[in-house]
């Protein structure tokens, strides 16, 4: 009886959509702290996929076998540097995040949700997996923040949030720009194909301020579909657009306006004395400092369901953080 239902959960297992959220971690900073929040947060609302971690080779160990004992799966991606240029990005760092370029390679899924390390989920969004493929799905985002002040869209204050309140003047400028999403969530079908024309076209396009986000927008505009902003609250959205945002509605936030990483939150930049920000950073903290979201594996949890298996130096040391993981090695003949 027992083998009888252990054979079902496992072709279960087989039969289901392979999916994954995903995140990238570059570094040896504080950013690893986002990462934690993030498949806290995941764990909190139940979701059923694990969460990726795309390192960079620059990511010490002893901040992997961290993300391992929480339960995530560390992949080594190679970095991936955009041509030479002399582009002034919108922060000088964001060159690092044309590595997320990688993540198409992780074929073994059919599906991810890309989620940046400074964003945290604070309702379920495994519903997303169930939109029709063949689509990249992301939140529009706001041009109002200064970081967007070298645009036209800046310079006349014109918003693809509030389209009706500056006109866009096609007499002077031409058709109006194409809805532009923000990177740092998104829904995507990993593939080789896809991951090698990603490589190809990035070789022969020149970096622009806001690297492989304005590079994602070029790449996927003929097959982007928007999605609320429930799914990406992009901070800047409650002063510029409050009149477009449902708080209690909303169920990913994404730490990006300055000064609002929670881990590094001082409340003195802009707007960040603001009650909504503080009540937003303390929730990210309730979440992280929750010992009862820390990964508990399971009885049947292996080296390979935690992605361990190419990653042997890691194992030991990952087990002993865990603490109390169990094998259950294969039934022998004997
Ligand atoms: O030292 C770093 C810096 C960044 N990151 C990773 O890169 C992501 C993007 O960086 P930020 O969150 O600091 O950047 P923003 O929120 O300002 O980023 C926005 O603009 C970027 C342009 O490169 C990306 O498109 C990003 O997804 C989008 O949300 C981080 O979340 C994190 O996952 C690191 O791991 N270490
Ligand atoms: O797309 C950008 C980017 O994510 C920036 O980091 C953020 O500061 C801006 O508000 C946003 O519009």
């Amino acid at each position: 009886m027992a083998s009888d239902m252990s054979i079902k959960a496992v072709a279960k297992s087989l039969a289901a959509p392979k999916r994954c959220y995903v995140t990238f971690l570059a570094g040896d900073g504080d950013y690893v702290k986002g990462v934690v929040g993030l498949v806290k947060g995941l764990r909190k609302v139940g979701s059923k996929y694990p969460l990726v971690v795309a390192v960079l080779p620059d990511v010490p160990e002893n901040h992997r076998r961290l993300l391992i004992s929480q339960g995530c799966i560390v992949r080594e991606i190679e970095p991936v540097y955009p041509p030479e240029n002399q582009t002034q990005f919108a922060m000088a760092y964001y060159v690092i995040n044309y590595s997320k370029l990688r993540i198409w390679e992780f074929v073994e899924y059919e599906k991810m949700i890309y989620l940046d390390a400074d964003i945290e989920v604070y309702d379920n969004i495994d519903h997303l997996f169930d939109r029709p493929n063949g689509y990249f799905y992301a939140v529009m985002d706001c041009f109002c923040e200064k970081t967007w002040s070298h645009t036209p869209q800046y310079k006349i204050g014109y918003c693809q949030q509030c389209p009706d309140k500056v006109a866009w003047p096609a007499d002077k400028l031409g058709p109006p720009p194409s809805l532009y999403f923000n990177a740092g969530m998104f829904v995507s079908e990993p593939s080789m194909e896809t991951a090698k024309r990603l490589l190809k076209t990035l070789a022969i396009t020149p970096p622009t301020p806001f690297a492989e986000q304005d590079f994602l927008n070029m790449f996927f505009k003929d097959i982007y579909k928007p999605i609320p902003l429930v799914y990406n609250l992009v901070l800047a959205m409650l002063w510029r657009h409050p009149e477009n945002v449902e708080l209690e509605k909303v169920k990913v936030v994404h730490y990006c306006a300055a000064g609002s990483k929670p881990w590094r939150y001082t409340g003195k930049e802009p707007n960040m004395d603001r009650e909504d920000i503080k009540m937003l950073v303390r929730k990210w903290w309730d979440i992280y400092n929750d010992t009862s979201l820390d990964y508990k594996p399971s009885p049947t949890t292996t080296p390979a369901t935690m992605g361990l298996e190419k990653q042997p130096s890691l194992l030991a040391a990952a087990l002993q953080e865990a603490g109390k993981i169990k094998y259950v090695t294969a039934p022998s003949a004997a």
